[in-house]
């Protein structure tokens, strides 16, 4: 599908947007690819790693995002799923590997990233003590929206999340959905050609999280904006998703549509039966203990991304072998059998409450 993003920088809201409709071609800035040049993606990383300490945050990720898509980083706490969006953003540096948005290298053109960027972070980013309209006011003149534009702009991102009845209430009596979906205008006002989100629906009521992407959605059919989400949330990630990569422990540990995904784990599970099914019965004296068959191992950090070649205890199931998998079931093959063990630390885990806590 061709998308306003591909042909110029995405636009707000369709008709009413100050600089044409949603799908008027732009003019080519000096410079961009031409009608029949390759788009760059809107994301690449390659071997990025990023370490605090002796913790190895991001360990190795190579990562495409393609223009118009919407890409899910999904993963525990810990799996280092925001030092990879805050690397991406520039708002880390990036000290080993590459990353590059629309082409430009986040680590030497930092303001020509931050100029493609909208970032919804995990953390607070609007003031309990402005109106929602100043809030997104603010975020407009901090991204450069010219003076001309900027009244324009900043009703029109109200508008697309559903808030223009609320601007003027402050910011501190909205609801938790509310205040999410008056962040996501925050980060529109300035028109991203990829809009990045970090757990944009962490604590929020189903009623608020199914809102809050159905505003996304509504934004990005009529943008063609980019967007890179992470998020906890499987069943969220398999309904509004065009492609996952399930990280753990720093790394990418399989990547694909959600039903690539389960498609290779049903196949995995399959030729692990056939490959049981060729083996000789083990000789079992007849009065030892009823034994299981041994398991193969789990997944080790070192297991490459996708797909694993081998059936982990995690997957052996407690589920019928032939049912359907879900992305749980994926995760856990991927990751291994210690997942929840081995998933963050108090950090983590204390990050994500704070997190759910202000906005619930
Ligand atoms: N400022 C920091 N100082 C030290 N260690 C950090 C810091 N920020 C993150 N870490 C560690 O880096 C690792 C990756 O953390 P990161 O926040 O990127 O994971 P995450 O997948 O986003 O987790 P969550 O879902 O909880 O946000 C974790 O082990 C975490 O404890």
């Amino acid at each position: 599908m061709t998308t306003d993003d591909e042909r110029g920088r995405g636009r707000l809201t369709g008709p009413a947007a100050p600089d044409g409709p949603p799908h008027t071609p732009a003019a080519p800035a000096p410079g961009a690819p031409g009608p029949h040049a390759p788009l760059p993606d809107a994301v690449t990383c390659h071997a990025l790693r990023y370490a605090f300490g002796e913790t190895k945050a991001v360990d190795g990720v190579d990562l495409s995002v393609r223009t118009g898509e919407v890409f899910g980083l999904l993963g525990p706490n810990g799996a280092g799923k925001t030092t990879a969006i805050r690397c991406i953003t520039t708002l880390l540096p990036v000290p080993a590997g590459m990353v590059r948005v629309f082409g430009h290298d986040a680590a030497k053109e930092r303001m020509a990233v931050r100029r493609l960027l909208g970032y919804v972070p995990q953390q607070l980013s609007a003031d309990a003590g402005l109106t929602g309209r100043e809030n997104v006011t603010l975020f407009a003149r901090v991204f450069d929206v010219s003076r001309r534009e900027r009244a324009a702009r900043v009703t029109q991102a109200l508008a697309a999340v559903g808030l223009t009845e609320a601007a003027g209430r402050l910011a501190k009596t909205y609801s938790g959905g509310m205040i999410r979906r008056l962040e996501l205008a925050q980060a529109l006002v300035s028109a991203p050609r990829l809009l990045m989100l970090d757990e944009p629906t962490i604590g929020l009521d189903p009623i608020a999280r199914t809102s809050v992407w159905e505003h996304i959605n509504a934004v990005r059919a009529a943008t063609g904006m980019t967007v890179l989400v992470t998020t906890h949330y499987m069943d969220e990630a398999d309904q509004y998703c065009d492609r996952l990569a399930l990280m753990h422990q720093g790394r990418i540990r399989a990547l694909g549509t959600p039903d690539e995904l389960r498609s290779a784990l049903r196949a995995r599970r399959r030729a692990a039966r056939t490959s049981a099914a060729r083996q000789p019965a083990p000789h079992t004296p007849a009065d030892a203990p009823d034994t299981a068959t041994p398991a193969a191992p789990a997944a080790s950090p070192s297991t490459p991304a996708a797909p694993a070649t081998s059936s982990s205890p995690s997957s052996a199931p407690s589920r019928p072998s032939d049912t359907a998998p879900t992305l749980e079931d994926v995760f856990r093959d991927v990751a291994g059998s210690g997942l929840d063990e081995q998933s963050g630390d108090f950090r983590d885990v204390r990050s994500t409450r704070r997190t759910a806590n202000r906005v619930g």
